[in-house]
């Protein structure tokens, strides 16, 4: 059924409509309109309305580096570092990327640290 395929997107890691990429997604388009001279359009000031407390609120339910106890650095790339790291609720440990680009503050990539045993 169409609406299965469509859920299945939604949970797939690999799609780019997947639920992280679209939350990425509004996010970024909520920020990136609250400028000035957009906002002097009703379409854009409606649009902000509706969904700047969504974006607040998801924001703060995400995972976000700040989750996690750094416990030391495990290897180093071409643009950073990465640390092994605990998550404080589940205390699962994870390889945590930090890429330190110019665009960028922080962008994590998150792999389960039993990944890294089989390794
Ligand atoms: N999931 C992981 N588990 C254990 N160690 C890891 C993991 N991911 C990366 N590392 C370690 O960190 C090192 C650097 O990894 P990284 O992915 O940053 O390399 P890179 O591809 O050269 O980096 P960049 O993406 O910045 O070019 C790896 O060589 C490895 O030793």
């Amino acid at each position: 059924m169409e609406q299965d395929e469509l859920l299945q997107q939604l949970v797939d890691p690999k799609s780019p409509i997947n639920i992280e990429s679209l939350l990425d997604t509004i996010t970024a388009l909520v920020n990136d309109c609250k400028i000035p001279v957009l906002m002097r359009m009703k379409s854009v000031d409606n649009f902000i309305s509706r969904y700047e407390r969504v974006v607040e609120s998801v924001a703060a339910l995400r995972m976000k580096a700040a989750d996690f106890r750094q416990l030391k650095v495990i290897g180093r790339g071409a643009f950073g570092e990465v640390h092994l790291v605990r998550h404080t609720k589940t205390n699962t440990v994870y390889a945590m990327k930090m890429l330190n680009k110019d665009d960028m503050v922080c962008v994590v990539d998150f792999l389960d640290f039993r990944l890294i045993l089989q390794c």
